[in-house]
């Protein structure tokens, strides 16, 4: 059963004809429905667990519209206070999220960068600081910013896909407080070899690592996911908040406070000619690795 208000079921979604067309910077045409349809919440049988389904075909990509739903979604689940836990999780049958969607890089538009990565910023907040229990249930690929969302959660399962930064294979860095996640997550040793070498893990490798908790069959991932918000909403919630306080505190409050120093770095960096190139040839090798 579906219940948030913005954020339209999925039934509802499919009953409108396409509304959203727009051509990237290298001339693909994308089509898709409208943002509010990219984010679903539903219910589960235990009034205290929703689940967060990205639903924007074809990659999850975060655009600054998508980036600014999966925030909304989360800032209304946490609005109501019987929420205590919520799954995060992807529509799309392979790719939980392609990560950063790459038209916002390459050849951007100058005004629109800087709102791009402060809402890219946001979602970090939203998600990674949520009051809310966070349930990775990661059923497909998720590379860079699509490994960002997973390393926001909690509690990671995955049954498919390959997971990891691999910023520097599109000749960029991750941010800092990514990269500090990921330290944070995996210890110091592992995260420089796996930043440099942009190395992306599949699930054993990736279990081995630490990058996940748990990989489970394709067909348990919402069983599991529900399995495992229940365990973590059984801790009383002020013990569980204060313990995310406790882990993720410092470095959420480093980046509130460099965030407009970070929103110009970025735009600095992105704008550089070597990195537009840079960009521009690894935007056109996804584009014709499928031919
Ligand atoms: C100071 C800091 C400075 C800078 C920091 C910048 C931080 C960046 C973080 C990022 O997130 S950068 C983005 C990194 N993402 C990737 O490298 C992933 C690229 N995508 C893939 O490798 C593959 O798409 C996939 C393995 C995820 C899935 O493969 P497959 O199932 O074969 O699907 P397709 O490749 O056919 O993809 C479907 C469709 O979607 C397009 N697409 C995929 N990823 C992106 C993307 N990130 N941005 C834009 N578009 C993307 C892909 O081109 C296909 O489009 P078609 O038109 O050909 O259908």
């Amino acid at each position: 059963m579906m219940f948030q208000q913005s954020s339209r079921s999925l039934l509802d979604a499919s009953k409108k004809s396409s509304s959203f067309r727009w051509t990237s910077s290298v001339g693909r045409t994308f089509s898709s429905r409208s943002p509010q349809d990219w984010v679903t919440t539903e219910e589960t049988d235990d009034p205290s667990i929703a689940i967060l389904k990205m639903n924007r075909a074809p990659a999850n990509t975060l655009s600054l519209e998508m980036c600014t739903e999966i925030s909304k979604a989360i800032k209304e689940l946490e609005s109501n206070k019987k929420t205590q836990a919520v799954i995060l999780t992807s529509s799309l049958p392979t790719i939980f999220s392609a990560g950063l969607d790459l038209t916002e890089l390459h050849n951007p538009d100058k005004d629109r960068l800087p709102a791009f990565w402060g809402a890219f910023q946001q979602l970090y907040f939203d998600l990674y600081g949520s009051r809310l229990a966070t349930i990775g249930a990661i059923n497909g690929h998720a590379p860079a910013a699509g490994c960002m969302l997973a390393l926001s959660c909690d509690y990671r399962i995955m049954s498919k896909g390959n997971i990891g930064l691999n910023e520097s294979k599109l000749g960029i860095c991750a941010p800092p407080w990514l990269g500090q996640q990921f330290i944070d997550t995996i210890g110091l040793r592992k995260a420089e070899l796996a930043l440099n070498m942009g190395t992306l893990f599949d699930t054993k490798a990736a279990l081995d690592i630490g990058l996940i908790d748990e990989i489970v069959g394709e067909d348990d991932v919402m069983d599991v996911a529900k399995t495992r918000a229940s365990q973590w909403v059984a801790i009383p919630a002020p013990a569980r908040v204060a313990c995310k306080e406790l882990t993720r505190g410092r470095q959420l409050n480093e980046l509130k406070e460099n965030r407009k120093q970070d929103v110009d770095h970025f735009c600095s960096f992105v704008n550089q000619e070597a990195m537009q190139r840079n960009l521009g040839f690894y935007f056109e090798q996804l584009a014709k690795r499928k031919k």
